[in-house]
């Protein structure tokens, strides 16, 4: 697979399309890709049906990325597109796909057209990406689009991971972050857990065992949404229960905190200030396989149980240690039974084997450097 530095590459026109069906992995994957282009010198125009995310994933915007209403076209006199993103299975709206016949018709450039896939570690995805789907119908038939598969290994179209990350992160200061959120009050140093998820059948479970002094103090920030009314429920069902103690004050046995909805750079420093992330769907566990602490994935649930195997195909290639395993399967409710007690050699046991799976990743192309490869291949 060609694989261009990006600095090879003449400034083209993208059109990123973006159908946000739920949750915040469509627009958020979308947004990263968009914005990681512009900064490598790349035009960027992203069609989404609904950009409310936006607003707090990505309050400043980024220069070089131009954020469109779906069902829109680019003007006359504007560029026309040199390469297209259907990302995510969403169809790009024939009445756009005649507009580019039109430019092309007059003498415009094919542009590329990539049907960017969703993540997975299973042993398919590197058969499948980069394979041609000829388009038989409809203004553009006789156009080629390609499936892109973002992935874990060396075959596959990588993950995103923008210019000077491992930077960023390594200039991070933890230990201020933390006393800016309340982590310098007198007493045992707590653990620091995020939690990003839908409604894990463990939660109670979890919940129980930060609270009953198996461990560390637990200080667990929830992001909003589900996972804050998730927790919500899960309190409610236990509290009596164990008599919980909730002081505003840091730190009891399970200090929980409620945090806003960040902008995706907060996003990341959040990650990075915790001994433990758990993360859900699909952007949030590739930005913690970056952050390299202990990571719990809680994968987006299938009616046809497609996130069985899914999840498996992952914890193989991250060489998962049998504890981490079999927390995954019962935080994701395939395996009955009782969560493990993670305390601190678990945590250093799961931490090992993130970094080491992040040097694996680290020694590979990005997904931005491979994509600017693969579309050069293809004009
Ligand atoms: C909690 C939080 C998240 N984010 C960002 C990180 C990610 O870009 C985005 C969350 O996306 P994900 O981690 O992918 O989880 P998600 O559950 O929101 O999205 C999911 O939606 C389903 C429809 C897909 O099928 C899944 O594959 C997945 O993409 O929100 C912030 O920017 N700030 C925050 O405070």
């Amino acid at each position: 697979m060609s694989t261009l530095p990006s600095h090879h590459v003449p400034p083209w026109q993208w059109d990123v399309f973006c159908c946000v069906i739920d949750n915040f992995g469509d627009i958020g994957v979308c947004w990263r890709l968009a914005s990681q282009l512009a900064a490598a010198g790349q035009r960027v125009r992203l069609w989404v049906d609904d950009a409310s995310a936006l607003a707090w994933m990505a309050p400043g915007g980024a220069a070089g990325v131009e954020v469109r209403s779906w069902g829109a076209f680019p003007a006359a006199n504007e560029p026309p597109s040199d390469v297209l993103v259907e990302a995510f299975g969403c169809e790009i709206a024939p009445d756009f796909i005649a507009a580019c016949e039109d430019r092309v018709s007059a003498g415009a450039k094919k542009p590329v057209w990539i049907n960017l896939e969703y993540l997975s570690a299973e042993s398919w995805v590197p058969r499948h990406h980069g394979l041609p789907s000829p388009v038989l119908h409809g203004p553009a038939a006789g156009w080629t689009k390609w499936f892109y598969y973002p992935g874990f290994g060396k075959d596959t179209g990588g993950l995103l991971r923008e210019r000077g990350l491992m930077d960023r992160m390594q200039a991070f200061d933890r230990g201020a972050w933390r006393r800016q959120h309340g982590g310098d009050a007198p007493g045992q140093e707590p653990r620091w857990v995020s939690l990003f998820c839908y409604e894990p059948p463990a939660l109670g479970d979890w919940l129980q065992q930060c609270a009953s002094g198996a461990t560390a103090p637990t200080c667990l920030l929830v992001t909003p949404g589900r996972a804050q009314r998730a927790v919500q429920v899960a309190m409610q069902e236990i509290s009596n229960e164990i008599g919980l103690q909730r002081l505003s004050g840091m730190p009891e046995q399970l200090h929980i905190l409620n945090m806003d909805a960040r902008p995706q750079p907060a996003y990341d420093e959040l990650l990075w200030a915790c001994d433990l992330n758990f993360v859900r769907g699909e952007d949030s566990l590739v930005r913690a396989l970056w952050a390299g602490q202990p990571l719990v994935w809680h994968i987006y649930p299938q009616d046809d149980g497609a996130h069985g195997p899914k999840l498996d195909a992952f914890l193989d290639w991250l060489q998962a240690p049998p504890s981490l395993r079999h927390f995954h399967r019962v935080w994701n409710g395939l395996a009955p039974g009782k969560l493990p007690v993670v305390d601190a050699a678990l945590l250093q046991n799961w931490g090992t084997c993130v970094r080491a799976a992040r040097e694996r990743l680290l020694a590979q192309n990005d997904l931005l450097t491979q994509l600017l490869g693969f579309c050069a291949s293809k004009r």
